[in-house]
């Protein structure tokens, strides 16, 4: 990170602990949604720029690991997409200041659209752009130039917008079957860890990118990994693929859950009405591991998982 994007974050992180100490955690809290999310999720933090209805933290993700939980429920999208933006930036920021590069994987959907703050001031120009390795999280295996290609929706929305290296965006290879792409994409990951590109997780072994930039769809699922499909019990493999996807086109290659779940910063962004059912359930006290939605499956081994929601998407958890 430049020196001035530097300064941002660390002024940024000093100015909201200032805010923190000064405001009342309860006063920060709409009244409904104190009664009614699990007490262990309320505590409270806001920042200062973006009017946060109010966030949370907590220990104890889904499936009972030490994950860390953030709820960050903003007023308007605009708010949103500022937050995720200064976010991005922050994280990128440290990943470059440590290692010299910023691993990150995009998903496609809404998602794109709320990082379009990143290419403009003042992060367009605080960036350090050329450190960055642009993932995908999930592709559809169609042509780049497809209308349902996820490759397309981020270099229209996002990376064509901004100066990474053409040869630090991974695009899958779109002339193979869904097989040989994630075959593919698999040995390009493998590749970049031998190179110290990406990282390896201590605790599990699988690639540790810096950051995991999630969507998720009406029904829970996140990547290319749906509810009631095989495919989310994969252990083993880094990337799969499937061919029968309820969501078309029905060819996709995606990351698992053990490589999605390694990674050091997950962000889930979801908004909208549609989603609140599956919001409400993945923040329900009342998780069963034999119906766990795939939203509920994310979970990481280290670090934070943060959530960046509107009201319409955290509109059921009265309901809890
Ligand atoms: O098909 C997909 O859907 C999810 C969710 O999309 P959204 O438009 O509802 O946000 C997306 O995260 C995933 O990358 C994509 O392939």
């Amino acid at each position: 990170m430049s020196t001035s994007a530097a300064a941002a974050a660390s002024s940024t992180t000093s100015l909201s602990a200032t805010r923190r100490s000064s405001l009342s955690p309860a006063s920060r809290v709409p009244a409904t949604l104190r009664r009614s999310l699990p007490s262990r999720l309320v505590s409270s933090s806001r920042s200062p720029v973006v009017q946060p209805v109010h966030a949370t933290a907590s220990p104890g993700g889904a499936g009972g690991t030490a994950a860390k939980k953030k709820l960050l429920i903003f007023d308007a999208e605009e708010y949103l997409a500022e937050s995720l933006a200064k976010y991005t930036a922050r994280l990128s920021g440290e990943a470059v200041a440590e290692r010299g590069a910023f691993t990150v994987a995009l998903s496609g959907g809404s998602l794109i659209k709320a990082l379009r703050k990143l290419a403009e001031a003042p992060y367009l120009e605080a960036v350090e752009w050329s450190k960055w390795h642009v993932f995908w999280v999930d592709e559809r295996v169609v042509p780049k130039d497809h209308a349902d290609s996820n490759y397309k929706l981020a270099m229209d929305g996002l990376l064509s917008k901004v100066l990474i290296p053409a040869s630090q965006i991974y695009a899958i290879n779109d002339a193979l079957s869904a097989e040989g792409a994630a075959n593919e994409y698999e040995t390009c990951l493998k590749q970049l860890v031998k190179d110290g590109v990406i990282a390896i997780s201590e605790v599990t072994g699988f690639p540790k990118l810096d950051l995991m930039l999630l969507g998720m769809g009406p029904d829970g699922h996140v990547a290319s990994l749906f509810p009631g499909h095989p495919i989310v019990n994969e252990n083993k493999k880094w990337v799969s693929y499937i061919k029968d996807s309820p969501k078309p086109p029905p060819e996709r290659i995606t990351f698992t859950f053990p490589l999605v779940n390694s990674s050091a910063h997950i962000a889930l962004v979801v908004t909208g009405a549609g989603k609140a059912g599956a919001v409400h359930k993945a923040f329900s006290d009342k998780q069963s591991s034999s119906d766990l939605l795939p939203v509920e499956m994310v979970s990481q081994q280290e670090g934070v998982l943060t959530w960046f929601t509107d009201k319409p998407a955290v509109s059921m958890l009265s309901s809890i």
